[in-house]
């Protein structure tokens, strides 16, 4: 018998990842990642937050088919017949430890039991005891969930994910996966014209009229940086990311490196307050009450602290969002030139995305020089005039922030355990905006959010015609399917700020009840 046709038992597998070893269950196999781990082109924490956990799903949504003939090299044993039971992967909170094949498995983490055995919190712990508080607020939108979504029974799970499967066998077979290329013909022409009317407005002085079509440009043609990020133009991975490079780092200064590293965990960790960088926005604003208990983030390393200055900011987030929006770009100047200069940037060194980082310096150093120095500095004649260049240029793209965080920010954040499949999560977490077809570049793909997040490398302008599918795929499942329009959309993502601001209301009325009374909290 080959080494990798031996059964591995759960208990084996707990040993393993007790060792320290990375074990992903893919398919039937058992799959021993460690020397993967620092080569992998998409990251350790992709690999990471699946341990311990049958990541079929993830690794065919993410992979070429030929990428996953690859992984057969890092077998080494069947996982027993029958569901598996996925354990909590260690950056998660799991805790590892050998067990005999008849001893129980260890305890999930709390934010995973079922609200059946919580520890009951009563009113007057919730005015009383901040964390008391949080965990209630917490375990209201966990029970929200499990009203609203399928079971989590393993058997009701693994149906979910079976339909899944043969969804995503049909989407093979039926083309999804082909790019149709005369679209990015039409987008490229749509851009151009966009580019060519700002340089038209800029050799006419009209320095602000220009500065509304850099913002335009920019706007659109970020969309096309997210597809080919997704390595879904070509399904190429270097030509792809060239591509997504050209047009993110050296057309927009933004770092395609550091929008693939923390989107990918996104992807796979969809509004976990602890885990997902697209959600840890402390102090300015917080989706979900888990960051009144201070988290520490494991993809920026840093422990985002519950202060006096999120008690002031965050209950008036709905009112700060589209501000804050306006001038999103600025922040995203300063991650990538963080990402680049970063340990994350340089760990690809042994992957075969090794080439990426001096490829994004230098595209975005031309950025710099081209936008900054010729544009800004030499172009524009007088200091007012460059402020107010540079701010419109970047205002104009303040829908696309918003675009990008619509289809989440208002979407439920709760944990809910490890049987949860992937399809389920995703739907959870995740919204359509509706809109009629003729107005889809308007959106550039971002309003089938849902779809895509089902099948991230599915080319943009073949998601339309996915999203019957995913209906009907989740009539059959049960899955709740969140469709709204722009305007909705919008509101749902204003009632969950608003939603939390007043919980942050809730917890300084704790915070100075304790102070007033002595009272001694968890704190
Ligand atoms: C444990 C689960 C895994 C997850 C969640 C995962 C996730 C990802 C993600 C998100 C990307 C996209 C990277 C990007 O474009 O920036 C990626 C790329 C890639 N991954 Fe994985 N990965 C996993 C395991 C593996 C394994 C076991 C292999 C072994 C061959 C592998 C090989 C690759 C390769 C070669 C790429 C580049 C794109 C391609 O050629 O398909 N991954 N992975």
């Amino acid at each position: 018998m080959l080494k990798h046709d031996r059964t591995l038992t759960a208990a084996a597998v707990e040993g393993l990842i007790a060792d320290g070893h990375t074990i992903v269950i893919f398919e039937d196999y058992v799959l021993k990642l460690d020397s993967w781990l620092s080569k992998h082109p998409g990251g350790r924490l992709a690999i990471l937050h699946m341990v311990g956990k049958d990541a079929t799903d993830e690794i065919k949504a993410y992979h070429t088919p030929a990428t996953w003939q690859t992984m057969k090299a890092f077998r080494i044993g069947r996982k027993p017949l029958g569901i598996w039971a996925n354990m909590t992967p260690p950056i998660r909170g799991g805790i590892y430890g050998k067990r005999d094949h008849d001893q129980v498995p260890p305890t999930p983490p709390a934010a995973s039991v079922a609200s059946s055995t919580r520890p009951d919190v009563t009113a007057r712990d919730i005015k009383s005891d901040p964390d008391a508080y949080t965990e209630w607020a917490e375990s209201q939108e966990i029970d929200r969930d499990n009203a609203r979504f399928p079971s989590l029974d393993p058997t009701v799970q693994q149906d979910i994910a079976q339909k899944y499967r043969a969804l995503h066998q049909r989407v093979h077979d039926e083309g999804f996966y082909k790019c149709r290329h005369v679209e990015y013909a039409k987008e490229l022409a749509r851009y151009t014209a966009l580019f060519g009317a700002f340089v038209v407005a800029l050799r006419s002085e009209w320095y602000l009229t220009s500065a509304v079509f850099l913002g335009l440009f920019w706007h659109q043609i970020m969309f096309t940086a997210h597809d080919a990020a997704h390595g879904a133009i070509t399904g190429n991975f270097e030509v792809d990311s060239l591509i997504a490079m050209f047009v993110g780092d050296f057309c927009c200064g933004l770092s395609i490196g550091w929008w693939k590293s923390s989107h990918n965990v996104h992807h796979l960790i969809t509004n976990h307050p602890e885990h997902d960088p697209d959600i840890q926005n402390v102090p300015l604003f917080a989706t979900s009450p888990s960051f009144f208990r201070s988290i520490h983030s494991s993809y920026y390393r840093f422990t985002f602290v519950w202060d006096a200055a999120a008690n002031v900011l965050v209950p008036y987030q709905k009112y700060t969002y589209y501000p804050v929006m306006c001038i999103a770009r600025f922040n995203l100047y300063l991650l990538s030139w963080l990402h680049v200069l970063s340990v994350r940037s340089s760990a690809l060194g042994s992957s075969k995305a090794w080439w990426i980082r001096p490829v994004e310096i230098l595209f975005m150093s031309c950025y710099w020089y081209l936008f900054g120095y010729l544009l800004v500095w030499c172009s524009l004649p007088t200091w007012p005039v460059r402020i107010a260049f540079v701010l419109v240029s970047h205002i104009v793209t303040m829908p696309l922030h918003v675009q990008i965080t619509l289809s989440h920010w208002g979407m439920s954040t709760s944990e809910v355990g490890e049987s949860e499949s992937f399809a389920q999560r995703q739907l959870r977490t995740t919204m359509d905006v509706d809109c009629p077809a003729w107005l889809d570049w308007i959106h550039g793909g971002l309003q089938f959010q849902a779809v895509h997040h089902l099948f991230p490398r599915v080319p943009r302008h073949n998601l339309r015609r996915l999203q019957v599918l995913v209906r009907e795929f989740c009539a059959s499942t049960g899955i709740p399917y969140t469709l709204l329009g722009f305007v909705d959309g919008n509101a749902k993502v204003l009632g969950r700020l608003g939603e939390v601001g007043q919980q942050v209301k809730h917890l300084v009325e704790c915070q100075k009840f304790m102070a007033a009374t002595g009272a001694s909290g968890l704190h």
